[in-house]
């Protein structure tokens, strides 16, 4: 196994600009909780009642505990009166389930994007009666929602989680919003999240964002900033390269990899995915004032979608982050599932999604022996092939994948290209860097290898959901001669050259290699980019006019440029001064400006 450099960053944070009067903008435990009812952030003008009345309205987002959050507010404010809005406003649960039930569907993982604004989970009634509890003195309304309650607010606070801490707490036995569902199945109710809350959440966060005078990150000891600080913080991670911060899963085929090269705990078996570069599912660190804040990437993609993403593919996708890297760790582990994604008519007609699960494997490492399954052999026989899976699934045969699927030898730096379609798996002892669109739930096992997930019980396995995808014709010659080894060099200069990888004409990505001694430029056209360190210890990249502090990467780390940055150099620096290093980079084709 090759090792790596020791010096993977886990936790990338964004140093945000202070406040041109230098005042202080963060608070952190007591003082945060103490801060919320002192009125001195965004406390309005006492217009509408007696001049000691003050109404904070904490809008949270679905995950966050209000019944802590509660609690921390009368015990730093005895004498005020705390409301929960939900408990005082929203459907009952029965209701709710009733207006949701097509959405959330009886599958495990499937259900199907829900567009219902969050006003439809509450009673508007019961919202005015909410607004009557406001008396002399200091309220704080609170809960998903706690905005709609039709009352002037002094000061609106957004208590925001994000969604890689709302799903451990999932799995750790909290309920979703409005329900009492702590024992479910963590699949379902990640399902709920995913389809329904959300959605929701980030349409009613964009809605209420103009108005937030304070956010509050209770992701572990609370810390309190000001909502200006962070509107600063996105507005100057939209313009400079950056990092999210990657999050580690332990899964059924993991390996141990990610654990020696990013440095990772000792304690579970393993570690299979790292998802690096998923926006509306990361966190995105900013320095204010001092303390560290964790917030969802996916308010900078919401408030920053032009400098983000540049206006093609805004225009393209809207306030979405179309491409994920993450990390597929099977070294001393298992293969994946052999597995198809949707065709995108597919993926739009059951579950509601704009666009599908392309994907590519680019192999970071690979011990020798490792392998790819990637379409189909010559001669197959289709209704054989689904006979065997279905008789594998019902506890038969195991289902021999070689006698149907090709397998080709993976490599460190193999490219395959995988359109929606296609069947695949990577195999063992592989380090795969995932160069995808972003859906990532939308994988229909066909066979787990006859093995169990780590909570003892068999993965859903979805063979109807497979047979209507399995492009049949993508079988040796044509995986051949469209989605393997398509590396062709198009340029090269003294220091740096540079290659074609991928993804394939049917995928929207677009990539390319950079292998780099010298000092290489690069320009982002006006769209944004996804890059990953392939190769070498470290890397420096840098504004040629001075835009942006000099951005230290290391290998592994995946990192995004917003398209607003414009032009900018990559060289090795620190430990691989004097040595070759290569970078991955990906945008969605066609993107490109001039301007
Ligand atoms: O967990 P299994 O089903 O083995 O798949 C693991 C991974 O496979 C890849 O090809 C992608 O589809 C990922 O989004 C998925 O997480």
């Amino acid at each position: 196994m090759k090792l790596g450099h020791g010096n993977y960053d886990r936790r990338p944070v964004v140093r945000v600009p202070a406040a041109a009067d230098n005042g202080q903008e963060a608070w952190r435990g007591a003082a945060a909780w103490q801060r919320l009812g002192s009125g001195e952030v965004g406390a309005g003008e006492p217009d509408a009642g007696p001049a000691d009345r003050r109404v904070v309205v904490i809008d949270t987002v679905p995950g966050v505990d209000v019944a802590d959050l509660m609690s921390q507010l009368s015990g730093a404010h005895p004498e005020a009166t705390v409301v929960d809005v939900a408990q005082a406003a929203a459907l009952p649960g029965k209701e709710l389930d009733q207006l949701l039930a097509s959405r959330l569907t009886d599958d495990r993982v499937f259900g199907k994007l829900t567009h219902e604004p969050l006003e439809h989970f509450y009673d508007a009634d019961r919202l005015a009666g909410a607004a009557e509890r406001v008396g002399a003195g200091l309220t704080f309304l609170v809960g998903w929602g706690a905005a709609l309650v039709p009352v002037e607010a002094d000061c609106v606070v957004l208590a925001d989680l994000p969604r890689w801490e709302t799903q451990q707490r999932q799995r750790q036995g909290a309920p979703n919003w409005g329900c009492d569902n702590g024992t479910e199945d963590p699949l379902r109710k990640y399902k709920r999240s995913y389809f329904v809350e959300w959605r929701t959440a980030d349409r009613h966060k964009q809605d209420i964002w103009s108005r937030l005078d304070l956010v509050l990150d209770t992701t572990a000891e609370a810390v309190l900033v000001t909502a200006d600080a962070v509107r600063r913080g996105l507005a100057s991670t939209a313009r400079r390269p950056f990092r999210v911060m990657p999050y580690f899963d332990p899964g059924s085929w993991g390996g141990q990899w990610m654990r020696e090269v990013c440095g990772l705990d000792a304690e579970p078996p393993n570690f299979a995915w790292c998802f690096d570069c998923v926006p509306e599912e990361n966190s995105l660190l900013l320095e204010i004032d001092g303390s560290t804040v964790e917030l969802p990437a996916q308010n900078l993609v919401l408030q920053h979608p032009a400098e983000l993403l540049g206006r093609r593919t805004r225009a393209r996708f809207g306030a979405e982050f179309p491409i994920r890297f993450d990390l597929l760790d099977t070294m001393g582990g298992g293969n994946l599932s052999l597995q198809v994604h949707p065709l995108t008519e597919y993926i739009q007609r059951e579950f509601g999604m704009p666009y599908t699960q392309d994907e590519s494997y680019y192999l970071l490492d690979a011990a020798p022996g490792a392998h790819v399954y990637l379409g189909l052999r010559e001669g197959i026989d289709p209704e054989q092939m689904m006979a065997d899976l279905r008789t594998a699934q019902q506890g038969g045969a195991d289902f021999v994948a070689e006698d149907y699927v090709n397998t080709f030898p993976a490599r460190p730096h193999d490219h395959f290209l995988i359109p929606a379609g296609t069947v695949h798996s990577s195999g063992a002892d592989s380090m795969v860097l995932e160069i995808s669109a972003t859906p990532y739930i939308f994988t229909f096992k066909m066979w787990d290898w006859g093995r169990l997930g780590l909570d003892g019980k068999p993965r859903p396995i979805n063979i109807d959901h497979a047979e209507a995808n399995i492009q049949w014709d993508r079988d040796t010659a044509w995986v051949e001669q469209n989605l393997v080894g398509q590396v062709a060099e198009l340029a090269a200069s003294e220091g740096w050259r540079e290659e074609r990888t991928g993804l394939h004409e049917l995928e929207f990505i677009e990539t390319r290699r950079h292998w780099i001694r010298g000092r290489s430029e690069h320009h982002t056209h006006g769209t944004v980019q996804v890059k990953n360190l392939v190769h070498g210890a470290e890397a420096l990249v840098e504004s040629p006019t001075g835009a942006f502090e000099p951005f230290v990467v290391h290998y592994a780390e995946t990192f995004i440029v917003p398209a607003a940055v414009g032009a900018y150099t990559v060289r090795p620096h620190g430990p691989a001064v004097g040595t070759e290093i290569a970078t991955i980079t990906a945008w969605v084709r066609g993107t490109e400006t001039t301007d």
